[in-house]
């Protein structure tokens, strides 16, 4: 996997991951893989998150690691050296666009607007983040836009759930979607892993 565009075919749904214990990284990344979804997008909201991306990097080879909220150059240059096999951003500036640039690894930067868009695709991005897709247009924007931006491939996350997700992935725009109802905070909370992996099951049959 070296670019954006192979990430969004990694899986028809990117699970969204906030780890506020350590502990609970494997054991999600496991259950996530044995219930099909061979990628993981751990948010860096928490404390423990860098040490989160390190110990699955280390102990689930098999599923792809990568590092979401990533919002300053230092975040990129940390996950990177955590382990990160790709960054996410909920939206760009120039300069976390140039420290994700300089990672080497694939990522997806964040747009809610056609400029936005457009500025991401002018500096060579090809693959992106639509957020807070829900709260910008959902589907229908992203539907209204694949006509004058065709080059472009959109992530969409924020506010999709299991039953609006198809909705996205009929869109020719649209790579993956992203969601964290794979890994609800209660579920984590009561490490109930059977039960994200069945959420996981679920969501791998979307696509
Ligand atoms: O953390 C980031 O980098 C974000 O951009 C936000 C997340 O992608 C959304 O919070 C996930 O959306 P929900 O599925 O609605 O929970």
């Amino acid at each position: 996997m070296t670019t954006g565009t192979d990430l969004l075919a990694l899986s028809p749904v990117m699970p969204v991951v906030v780890i506020d214990d350590v502990g609970d990284a494997v054991p999600t990344a496991r259950a996530l893989l044995a219930g099909g979804i061979g990628v993981i997008e751990l948010t860096l909201r928490t404390p423990v998150a860098l040490a989160a991306i390190e110990r699955v990097a280390a102990d689930v080879p098999d599923i792809v690691v990568g590092a979401g909220t990533v919002t300053s150059p230092e975040q990129a240059k940390q996950a990177a050296g955590a382990g990160a096999k790709f960054l996410v951003t909920p939206g760009c500036t120039d300069s976390v666009l140039d420290a994700a640039f300089a990672t080497g690894l694939p990522f997806l930067p964040g747009a809610a607007t056609v400029s936005e868009a457009m500025r991401l695709a002018e500096r060579g991005v090809s693959a992106l983040k639509f957020f807070p897709a829900e709260a910008s247009g959902g589907a229908a924007f992203l539907k209204s836009i694949a006509g004058p931006l065709p080059q472009l491939q959109f992530c969409p996350t924020g506010g999709i759930t299991a039953s609006s997700a198809p909705s996205y992935l009929a869109l020719p725009n649209v790579g993956c979607i992203g969601g964290s109802w794979l890994t609800p905070a209660k579920l984590l909370a009561a490490r109930d892993f059977a039960a994200v992996e069945k959420l996981a099951a679920e969501a791998a049959t979307l696509r």
